[in-house]
């Protein structure tokens, strides 16, 4: 499928400072895209470039194949960083506002605030002004906003962080929702165990580039393998200088293993065997988190 958002070979420096380094990735339609990173590597100056509130040193953005325009970004529903709504306008006004500048009629607006202030909990709130929301309400008001509109894109910078669960599950339901309309969605996270449950693929961006992408499924089949070992009566380091593997920790009182893949599981087996009884032994690749602190590493060792 071709991909309707494509960031082909963007770049972007701050002074000396090199944002984004020839970044490329796409989007195809109803995708839900998490876009991981440390702090500073790149996501919001790459999410405002898509937006055109900054401007690339290179490269170019497309919508649908052609250079994206005013008009197209019209259509996209936007959460920035730093936030945004104003303080001291009341939760409805300011929606009806935001729809309003967005080209939707009165009549329109004012049904898509009710719609959407009622599916993201906050409807008893319209009439507040937003700084009298807590910060979590106020981020659902801020979903709104992205949504009030009918988007074709959204894009949504850190959208999850500092929500309670319950306001987590609506987050993702309203984003999977609209991934199930065909709208993509790209969303930046460091909450990296909802990137892996969520989203149909993830790019790894360090310093500017996209050190990883794929699909979660891929990117952990491609990462060394895991073995889980639970031996109750073996002493710490039991699996030491068994050859190609190096042990993670522990978890729940299991031993995890990393195994390079050369290594014979059967050699590991033994050895655990020789502690005394193993009660589990299993195979598993790794989390998305390992995944991503072997990509970040990975590349700081080779700098
Ligand atoms: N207005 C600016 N002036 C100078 N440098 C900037 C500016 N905005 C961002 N930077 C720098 O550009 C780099 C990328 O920052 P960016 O905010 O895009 O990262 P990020 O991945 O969104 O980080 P975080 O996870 O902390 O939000 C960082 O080194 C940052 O310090």
């Amino acid at each position: 499928m071709a991909a309707e958002l494509e960031l082909d070979d963007v770049s972007k420096r701050y002074g000396d400072v090199v944002a984004l380094d020839h970044l490329s990735l796409g989007l195809v339609p109803g995708e839900l895209f998490g876009f991981v990173g440390s702090n500073g590597a790149g996501k919001s100056t790459a999410m405002r470039i898509v937006l055109g509130v900054l401007a690339s040193d290179g490269g170019q953005v497309r919508w649908q194949g052609h250079p994206i325009t005013a008009q197209d970004r019209q259509r996209i529903g936007y959460m920035p960083e730093e936030r945004g709504l104003y303080p001291r306008m009341k939760v409805g006004e300011q929606l009806v506002y935001l729809a309003r500048l967005h080209g939707l009629a009165p009549a329109q607006a004012t049904r898509a605030v009710a719609e959407w202030t009622e599916r993201l909990g906050v409807a008893e709130r319209i009439d507040d002004e937003v700084q009298k929301l807590s910060l979590g309400n106020q981020q659902r008001v801020q979903l709104a906003a992205a949504l009030v509109h009918d988007p074709q894109l959204l894009v949504l910078d850190e959208p999850f962080s500092g929500l309670d669960p319950l306001a987590v599950d609506v987050m993702s339901d309203v984003l999977r929702d609209a991934c199930s309309r065909g709208v993509p969605v790209i969303f930046s996270s460091h909450q990296l165990d909802l990137v892996q449950r969520l989203c149909d693929r993830v790019g790894i961006i360090r310093q500017g580039a996209l050190v990883a992408s794929g699909s979660v499924e891929e990117l952990r089949a491609g990462g060394p393998s895991q073995l889980v070992v639970d031996v109750p009566q073996a002493a710490p380091g039991w699996a030491a200088g068994l050859p190609g593997v190096t042990e993670r920790g522990t978890e729940d009182g299991c031993t995890v293993l990393e195994l390079d893949s050369g290594a014979d599981d059967q050699l590991v087996l033994q050895a655990a065997m020789a502690t005394g009884p193993v009660r589990e032994f299993r195979r598993r690749s790794p989390s998305l988190t390992e995944l991503y602190r072997h990509a970040v590493s990975e590349q700081e060792e080779a700098a």
